[in-house]
């Protein structure tokens, strides 16, 4: 008899080992965003379903504490704030739920993090376009072939894999990866 459960380990491994060609790009993603953060500017996250998930449990590593106690460090998840998620949808359109946050919060040099498993959710993409008019910079936690969003981004990592639940499998490991280097980095770990 065949098992789903077994099936899905042997997926998700074969993911994960096939994150190790992708050392660079993580590495390139977590010194932008200590970078972001040691300069004083912050970090705006944002995703649909289990990328938001992804967003608010990011974010809550680094206001809250990751590893070790440290000072907070400013990171906000724009997929949290059911009031703004259902006026700005119903008064301007799902596509502008993230954009119309980012306009508002966002200043030069802080860094939108999108995290699209498929690289074209609309509302991801407008709010890369909508980051870069503040002048901020944008990095995406994306899958398959990077989507739309991978041209927006400054620094990108593409999971490669087709199958949304083993990407968001594999954006856990590589955000618990940006933490720790953010930490270390920044000199707190
Ligand atoms: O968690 C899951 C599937 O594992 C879903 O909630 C999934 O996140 C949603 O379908 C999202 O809308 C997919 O959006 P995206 O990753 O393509 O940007
Ligand atoms: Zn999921």
């Amino acid at each position: 008899m065949t098992s789903l459960f077994l099936d899905n380990v042997d997926q998700h491994l074969d993911v994960i080992r096939r994150l190790s060609a992708l050392d660079a790009d993580v590495q390139r993603m977590g010194i932008l965003l200590a970078d972001t953060l040691q300069a004083g500017h912050k970090l705006l996250l944002c995703g649909n379903g289990g990328s938001a998930a992804d967003a608010q449990h990011m974010a809550s590593e680094l206001t809250g504490r990751f590893i070790k106690d440290r000072r907070p460090l400013a990171a906000i998840a724009l997929s949290t704030d059911s009031s703004a998620l259902t006026c700005i949808g119903n008064d301007y359109s799902f596509d502008e739920v993230f954009a119309r946050q980012v306009e508002a919060l966002a200043r030069p040099g802080d860094c939108l993090i999108g995290i699209t498993t498929s690289g074209r959710s609309a509302n991801v993409l407008r709010a890369a376009a909508a980051a870069r008019r503040a002048g901020a910079t944008v990095a995406g936690l994306l899958g398959r072939d990077g989507g739309a969003m991978r041209a927006e981004c400054d620094a990108a990592v593409v999971v490669p894999s087709d199958v949304t639940a083993r990407i968001q499998e594999a954006h856990s490991l590589v955000i618990h990866t940006l933490c720790g280097l953010i930490e270390q980095r920044l000199g707190v770990a």
